[in-house]
Parts: structure tokens; sequence; C-alpha cells
């Protein structure tokens, strides 16, 4: 058994080769760069007008208005002392422009501008170079993609971008008291839910599945069902089977499929049966059965390794702390993942803290986190991890 720190460390600590990809800029949301990326030209490449009114040259009230310039109009234009022309948002300001005066504080009466008020020098003008400049570093390697990044990767011009790839995944599933849902059930039987929620984890973190595989309990079956979902994946996440119980057999078959151990056990609740395991460039976790326990385990542990194996460098999801609403004490005799909800500001742990309990897991949005006989007071910090 080892602590969930250590638990942490060992999969922190995982050499791996990371594989990398070409990747059109549409579809590369949450993959990290492979390579530093260097703006090809200053942005923005020329001084343009921030608002739709006019360029002014030299600093008065009065002007000769003498054209027009719309954004992407490339026709340069020199004003000369007291001239102005009509511009547009994003047009490029012509020379000698000493302010853009929005339209709202001018009025025109035959080829005069009038303006309220005396412009200020550089008013309204976005300078060339102001948000970066030819030759500076934009991302460095390991930057994770977000909506913000591939606007300015579309703006430098880049249509691909070379990114760490992303592992590819297979799910197993364990028990022969499930059913799929959808088909009729008897007497004893459940329908198989985890994989639902893990996949739908994957996706909500922007992973996939590649494979998933519903195995009876049955060694030999276990055996090659783990054989076969190996062979396609780089992380293979098992479902139950895990525990003591005449049944579980997926730990056994994973040593017979070459599987080296990294931890098994884990001094936690929920997910005290977590498996970690290694062959080659493939890793295994299996999961403890019980519902939460599943997904609570693929937050905590599942998730870093994928962000590891995805190039990132910063894996999991980040810790903060909240105040809890009313006092709390962790009597489970082990340091706990407790299902919560966070609002307003403030935690509340749900009713429902049993592993197989999986509706307070969907009410709430946080995993809370207190130690061993931990005891807190209303308004005390308690760390969470949001999941929702
Ligand atoms: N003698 C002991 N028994 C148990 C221990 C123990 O230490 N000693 N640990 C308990 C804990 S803690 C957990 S967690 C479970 C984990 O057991 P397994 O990983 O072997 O899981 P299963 O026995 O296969 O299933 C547990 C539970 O979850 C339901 N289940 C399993 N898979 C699914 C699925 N895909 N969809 C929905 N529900 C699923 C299953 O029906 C069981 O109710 O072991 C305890 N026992
Ligand atoms: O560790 Mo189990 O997941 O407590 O139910």
């Amino acid at each position: 058994m080892v602590t969930i720190e250590e638990a942490l460390g060992i999969i922190e600590d995982q050499k791996i080769d990371l594989k990398t990809e070409v990747r059109p800029l549409e579809a590369s949301l949450g993959y990290a760069l492979s390579k530093n990326i260097i703006s090809p030209f200053d942005v923005p490449e020329f001084d343009n007008s921030a608002m739709d009114g006019y360029a002014l040259s030299g600093l008065y009230q009065e002007y000769r208005l003498v054209g027009e310039v719309a954004a992407g109009d490339s026709t340069i234009i020199s004003l000369n002392d007291g001239e102005a022309v009509r511009i547009f948002t994003g047009a490029k300001v012509p020379e000698n422009t000493m302010a853009v005066m929005m339209q709202e504080k001018t009025s025109v009466k035959d080829k005069t501008l009038f303006l309220d008020e005396m412009p200020k020098v550089g008013q309204n003008i976005r300078k060339k170079g102001g948000q970066l400049v030819e030759g500076q570093v934009v991302f460095e390697k390991g930057h994770i993609l977000n909506p913000p990044s591939l606007a300015l990767m579309g703006s430098l011009g880049r249509s691909e971008l070379e990114v760490f790839s992303k592992p590819r995944v297979n799910i197993i599933t364990t028990g022969n008291e499930l059913v799929k849902p959808g088909q009729p059930k008897l007497e004893g039987q459940i329908y198989e839910s985890n994989s639902y929620a893990i996949s739908g984890a994957l996706q909500q973190f922007g992973f996939e599945h590649h494979q998933k595989t519903q195995i009876q309990d049955d060694f030999e079956a276990t055996k090659a069902g783990i054989q076969t979902a190996l062979e396609s994946c780089d992380v293979l996440i098992i479902s139950g089977g895990i525990s003591v119980g005449d049944y579980d057999f997926v730990k056994q078959s994973l040593e017979e499929n070459g599987v080296n151990e990294l931890f098994y056990k884990v001094f936690q609740k929920p997910g005290k049966p977590l498996y970690f395991g290694r062959k080659d460039n493939k890793f295994v976790f299996a999961l403890p059965g019980n519902p939460a326990s599943s997904l609570t385990c693929f937050y905590v542990y599942v998730l870093p390794l994928l962000h590891k194996l995805s190039g990132y460098r910063r894996t999991g999801l980040p810790t903060y702390q909240f105040p809890i609403k009313h006092g709390y004490e962790n009597r489970f005799g082990r340091p706990s993942f407790l299902k919560a909800a966070i609002l307003d500001g403030k935690v509340e742990v749900l009713d429902g803290q049993g592993s197989s309990m999986i509706q307070s897991m969907a009410k709430g949005n946080v995993l809370a986190f207190v130690d061993d006989g931990e005891k807190l007071t209303a308004g005390d910090l308690i760390r969470c991890k949001l999941i929702s």
C-alpha cells in the first residue's frame, strides 16, 4: 500500500518518450506545442485604427476631410497637416496620422470635420508591434493550446502546428453482473455505467477512447482481453475486478501479460484497490469497480498520466482552497476525496459519500480532500479539485 503522494510521485516520475505530430490549426485545441513558436512578423503589422472615426494629421479641432480608408484597404494615403480621412476599425492609418477620433465625438459640414474635443497624440491608434515583435518567442514548447492560442497562431498565418501526440486509450470493463444500457437485464444484474463516466471524463479533458471492451469474470477471458487491448493503446483503463474477491482476475491477468506493477493499493477513500502498472511504453490503470471510486481515481491519478503523455508541463487538476460551509470531521480512517459542491464560494460536503454512490458526484462539482482524522470547522479552508 502506498500513500496518495507516493502514488502521484510514481506517476510523475515515469520516463516517457513523447511522440509528436503535425496537426491542422482547427484540430489542435488541447494539444501541447512540441516546439517554440517564433513570431514571423510584428503584430499588428502596421499602425491601425482602434475605432470607426477619423484619422487626423496634426492636433486641431477642425480638419479638411480628404478621403476614406476601409479595413483591408492597401491604398497608402499620406496626410498633410490639418487633413483628416474617414477611417474604420482595423484599417491601416495613413502616414502622418497623429490620432484617431471616434465618430461619436465629431460632426461634418461640407468637407470640414469638427471635433467635440481636442485629440491627444496616439489616441485610438493600435501601434505596429504593440502585441508581438518579429522574432519574439510567442509560446514555448509545452504550451497548451487553448482557444485564444489558436486565434494567435491563426493571426500569425499558421495553418498547421507541431504538437505532442495524445495517448491512445482503451477501456475494459469487467464483471458478469454488467449489462449494456438498453438491453434487458436479469435479476442480480446491473447496468454497466463506469465506462460512460470514464469515456465522458476523457472527452471532458480532450481525450477519447479508441476501444471499449466488456469482459466476463473469467481468468482466461480477462487475460486474452487485456492482451488484445494492450496491442492498440498507450494507456489501458480497466474498471473492476482489482480487489481481493474470488472473481477478481485483473491483477493476475496483468502479471501474465508482462505488465509490471508500479503500485497496488493506495491509502485513501474511495479507491483503495487502485493498480498502476507499465509494460514497455504502455501504461495500465486498474480502477476499483465501485462507480465513485473509479471516477475519483480517474481525476486524481489517470488524468495526470494522460497530461504527462501529452507533453503537458503541469499535469492533473490544480488544487484550490475554498472555505467550507459547515463543520466536517473525516472519520473514514483514510485520507478521503469527498463528493462536494461549491456554491457562492463555499464548499458543502454532500450526502452519499459511499464508493458506490454516483448521484452525489453527479450533482456536485468538486472533489474535496480531507486528511485522515482532519477536523474542519465552518469557514476553514478545504482543498478542492474542480471536476465540472
Ligand atoms: N474483502 C474485501 N473486499 C473489498 C475490498 C477489500 O479491501 N477487501 N475493497 C472494497 C473496495 S474499497 C472496493 S472500491 C471494491 C473494488 O472492487 P473491484 O475493483 O474488484 O470491483 P468489483 O468487485 O468488480 O466491483 C465493485 C462494485 O462496483 C460495481 N461495478 C463494477 N464495474 C462496474 C461498471 N462498469 N459499471 C457499474 N458498476 C460497476 C460492481 O457491480 C460492484 O458493486 O471492492 C471492495 N471489496
Ligand atoms: O476504496 Mo473503495 O473505493 O473505498 O470503495
